[in-house]
């Protein structure tokens, strides 16, 4: 991508597309940046406005003569935009007809070198002109891709800078560190120095070393929310789990029918729960038997793999195995649950169809007491519901949503929820950087191995905002961005 750039700035394209959805809107932003974008305004308008004020000014096309639209126009100057360059935009009415002819006639200024924009070449550019760093670009396109709420927020120190800033410090100091450190091995060649001269260097990146260790252990990986939180609900035949599944999905997801085994196959539905992008899988109950079909015990394994890999595990129970008749012929759907407390998955049950019980928390009570001292799952993972009626999912709702802001670090289990969002890229980095600086620290005695264990920790975090070479990053990050962007 670098390619698109090269060159002094006069040879720099000057780049425009829409930068809004395509189609009939109520506005339409149409935007230009590079060294003639203010040329094509003034050709379209006849006149450049104040940077930075808005106002209203009628678009001529320049071959046509005639009115494309009257819209408001902001001028940017640069290095003030968000790009470095000089940026013009258009806020057009949204209609078809008004864009392309916005477009085509942005073209048919003839200006040289201009050309529409490639995908995230926006970004591109302010990235190269020192705007904006990898870590608020990675965390611009998060951000844009996010569907729930806690998506959004996962990524906004990163978007917003919060993150950048943090290792720009740790950089500056770690460059300092390693200036300090040469200065004074070129002076003691001189001078007959004290290793005792090192010792404040050395306190300098043993507390840097610790700052960094904290942020990693509180570190929040982003791609847990990116790639949704995988939640099975697994139970016995006819418990109400396709029921579940429909009412949280506020549709027909699956097939709902009083004959037991109705579900065969794992079904799969992508849903904001409290602002969590949750998978959420529908599978077949869990039985045995002569009746079981061939079919039916194929999707019974699936069922068992897709649990396995889920991290919750929603077991629904029907009341009458929950009130005692039959719990005992359940003993293998509580092996699974032991299996899966095992893998350090969240298990929650639900009581289901409290509606048919009388005295529904007394009876459920014993259940209760049993699920926490048979299969340590805490008083507060199992629930009363009857999906039937609408009782009771609010407050299990509530409950699985503490244990996805656990897993997805929200909020840490000892409910401190003060780390930054990082992702797997940047976390290693940060892992990387520790290691160099942890072997800084061992190679006390040499001084001269401190310095180049200073250097490798420095390009770490570099390698996070791009301030060091990461060449091979930038195809990917850009292309997440559509035109436009
Ligand atoms: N009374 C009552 N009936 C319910 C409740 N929830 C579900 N049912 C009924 O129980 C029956 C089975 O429901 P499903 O949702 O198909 O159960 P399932 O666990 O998916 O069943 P399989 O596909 O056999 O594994 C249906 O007739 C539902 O209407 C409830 O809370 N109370």
């Amino acid at each position: 991508m670098m390619q698109r750039l090269q060159g002094i700035s006069k040879f720099v394209p000057t780049i425009y597309a829409l930068s809004t959805p395509a189609g009939r809107a109520a506005l339409s932003v149409v935007r230009i940046s590079g060294p003639s974008a203010s040329k094509v305004l003034q050709k379209l308008t006849g006149k450049i406005p104040q940077p930075r004020l808005a106002s209203l000014q009628t678009i001529k096309h320049p071959t046509r003569s005639q009115i494309v639209d009257k819209a408001l126009i902001l001028y940017f100057q640069q290095p003030a935009s968000f790009t470095g360059e000089d940026i013009v935009e258009f806020h057009l009415h949204g209609g078809r007809a008004i864009v392309t002819e916005a477009l085509d006639a942005i073209e048919r200024t003839n200006l040289p070198n201009l050309r529409y924009a490639l995908p995230g070449e926006f970004s591109e550019r302010a990235f190269y002109n020192g705007k904006t760093d990898l870590t608020q670009l990675e965390g611009l396109a998060d951000a844009i891709d996010a569907e729930t709420s806690e998506q959004l927020y996962s990524v906004s120190q990163q978007a917003h800078g919060d993150l950048y800033r943090l290792c720009f410090r740790w950089r500056n100091k770690l460059l300092e560190c390693r200036a300090l450190l040469e200065a004074t091995i070129d002076f003691s060649e001189e001078h007959d120095l004290d290793q005792k001269e090192f010792e404040p260097i050395f306190k300098e990146i043993l507390d840097l070393t610790g700052e960094m260790e904290r942020h990693l252990s509180k570190a929040r990986p982003t791609e847990i929310l990116r790639q949704g939180i995988r939640v099975a609900v697994v139970g016995p035949p006819n418990a109400g789990k396709s029921s579940l599944v429909n009412y949280l999905a506020k549709r027909k997801v699956s097939i709902v029918n009083e004959q037991p085994g109705t579900t065969r196959d794992a079904i799969e539905t992508l849903l904001d729960i409290h602002g969590f992008p949750v998978f959420l899988t529908d599978t077949a109950g869990f039985r045995k038997g002569s009746d079981v079909q061939e079919i039916e015990s194929i999707g019974i394994e699936i069922a068992k793999e897709k649990a396995e890999k889920a991290q919750v595990v929603l077991l629904i129970l029907p009341s009458g195995t929950w009130t005692g008749q039959s719990l005992a012929l359940e003993t293998q759907i509580f092996d699974l649950v032991k299996n899966y407390k095992a893998q350090k998955q969240q298990v929650h049950v639900l009581l289901n169809k409290t509606d048919l019980v009388q005295r529904a928390s007394e009876a459920a009570s014993p259940v209760r007491k049993y699920l926490h001292q048979a299969l340590d799952i805490p008083v507060s993972n199992v629930h009363e519901v009857s999906v039937k009626n609408d009782m009771g999912l609010e407050q299990a709702l509530d409950a699985l949503a503490s244990s996805f802001r656990i897993i997805s670090h929200v909020q840490a289990e000892n409910n401190q929820g003060d780390g930054y969002g990082w992702n797997q890229r940047q976390r290693e980095a940060l892992k990387e950087c520790i290691k160099h600086l942890r072997m800084s620290l061992d190679h006390a005695s040499d001084v001269v191995l401190t310095a180049e264990e200073l250097k490798l920790a420095a390009d770490e975090i570099g390698r996070i905002t791009g301030a060091v070479n990461v060449e091979s990053l930038f195809d990917i990050i850009f292309s997440r961005f559509c035109v436009g962007k």
